[in-house]
């Protein structure tokens, strides 16, 4: 057995008995880390487990999820069009059709650098040429030619632009062609693009970086745009550090740094990053003084003695939409309305358990939100068998090299390894997948070719 397959068997038993796994450590009574103490079972704790256990029965299926944090998305009203200067508009979505404000050439232009003539040749050529940007040139008459740059204006009653390389100038000064000169050749006319008013991009289109040089050239300073939902993360843990190694049983929060540029990614705006302790009353505070329209939880959605976002949730009266999701790993995220118009995706602390409620239950809802078009669900078939879990769905971090799903090792819900290295999660259903089955991909936004890898 190879070191690779022994790494990745560890990890899937991980995977699958990670409760258990749990559950000995406490029996045992395993010592805490040399100056940490074990925080004492919060009160209601016993109650917590069970709720845990029932909760773990009630979960969502996969696929079910998603469908229910769209729902959500379209049960909230939808927000005003926001004017957005061009600079600040890449990877919004479109809140009116772009309508040509100008006809596209605005004028007769030159397609070419060399001469504009009229009439048959050869021709004299004036003295002075006539450049881009420059005051209308004066017109010609037949006979004539005047050096002109590409992107010029045409001068009145001109019938063709010649190419440098297509004319010469004798020795009295007269221009002649060496090829054929076809009437109205390298101009382009007023309008061959667009009509003033001609819609160029429908309602809904996504701006990418084309779109924001189509719109420049239409004369647009400002687009009227979907706003982006505004998302506040509240990092929970007081493990957490935020610098430097990790030491003492404290470790490095990888997610404050992770998911505020992957939920711009999906869409959002990204209005607060916190950091809280483990404590309730913060957690308390900062979920109702929130204004945000996503608020996203991480850590604290087990049933452990710190883990206070259920019984967070329970004292506002949100409702839970998903509550436990049958997906590996991530299977305690969560989905609550928190009040009129606000949800809350509460991530599990593992990270990538938090990648897994962040593209399950964030992405829908932030997609919908934000206007942005579905992606076109496309599936690959893998190189390779991976294992299922017995009733759940998994979602592996994989890359893709020559139409194939190849899956990543360290795939442990803790490891963030694989998924550094990866081009897509592939959706692998309960019971497994073999070798050369399609499986259905979730990609990630850098990989994903077009504006999503515009993280900016
Ligand atoms: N008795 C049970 N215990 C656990 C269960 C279970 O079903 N029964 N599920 C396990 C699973 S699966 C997951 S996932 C986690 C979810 O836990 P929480 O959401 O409550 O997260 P925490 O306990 O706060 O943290 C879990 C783990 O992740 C580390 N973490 C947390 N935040 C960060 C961060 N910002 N950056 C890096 N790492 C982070 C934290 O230190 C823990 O190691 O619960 C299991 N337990
Ligand atoms: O199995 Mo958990 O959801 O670590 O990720």
């Amino acid at each position: 057995m190879t070191a690779a397959r022994g790494t990745r068997d560890s990890q899937d038993a991980e995977d699958f008995d990670v409760e258990e796994a749990l559950a000995l450590v406490k029996k045992d009574g395993a010592p805490a880390p040399e100056g940490r103490s074990v925080p004492a079972p919060a009160p209601g704790a016993e109650q917590q487990g069970r709720r845990a256990a029932h909760a773990h029965h009630q979960a969502t299926p996969w696929p079910e999820a998603r469908v229910v944090a769209g729902r959500a998305a379209r049960s909230m009203p939808r927000r005003a069009p926001v004017s957005v200067p061009l600079d600040a508009s890449l990877g919004l979505v479109l809140a009116a059709p772009l309508a040509a404000l100008t006809d596209l050439p605005s004028f007769d232009t030159s397609a070419m650098d060399g001469w504009a003539v009229a009439g048959p040749g050869p021709w004299e050529v004036r003295e002075e040429g006539v450049l881009a940007g420059h005051a209308e040139p004066a017109a010609l008459t037949d006979g004539e030619a005047v050096r002109i740059a590409t992107g010029a204006r045409i001068p009145q009653d001109v019938t063709a632009v010649l190419r440098s390389e297509h004319g010469l100038i004798d020795d009295k000064g007269r221009l002649h062609a060496i090829r054929e000169v076809v009437h109205g050749q390298d101009i382009r006319p007023r309008g061959q693009e667009c009509r003033s008013g001609d819609q160029l991009l429908p309602v809904g289109a996504l701006v990418t970086p084309a779109v924001l040089g189509l719109a420049a050239a239409a004369g647009y300073d400002t687009l009227a745009a979907v706003p982006r939902p505004r998302a506040e993360v509240l990092v929970l843990g007081d493990e957490l550090l935020t610098e430097g190694l990790p030491q003492d049983g404290l470790i490095r929060d990888a997610l404050g740094p992770m998911l505020p540029p992957w939920l711009r990614a999906l869409g959002a705006e990204v209005v607060a990053v916190r950091r809280l302790r483990d404590d309730a009353k913060a957690l308390h505070k900062a979920i109702t003084g929130s204004g945000a329209d996503l608020i996203v939880t991480t850590g604290g959605t087990a049933a452990g003695p710190v883990d206070h976002v259920h019984p967070t949730l329970r004292r506002i009266g949100a409702e839970l939409l998903v509550d436990g999701v049958k997906v590996r790993p991530g299977h305690p995220m969560l989905l609550a309305r928190t009040k009129e118009n606000q949800h809350l995706v509460g991530l599990p602390g593992n990270p990538l358990a938090a990648v897994s409620g962040l593209l399950t239950l964030a992405e829908p809802l932030l997609r919908i939100l934000a206007g942005r078009p579905a992606p076109e669900p496309y599936t690959l078939p893998l190189n390779e068998a991976v294992h299922g879990h017995p009733y759940d769905t998994r979602l592996i971090p994989v890359t893709l090299r020559a139409d194939r799903a190849v899956p990543l090792h360290y795939n442990g819900p803790a490891m963030l390894r694989g998924i550094a290295a990866s081009d897509a999660l592939a959706v692998v259903p309960p019971g497994g997948a073999r070798a050369g089955q399609e499986l259905e991909l979730l990609d990630l936004p850098w990989a994903t070719a077009g504006i999503d890898v515009c993280f900016t």
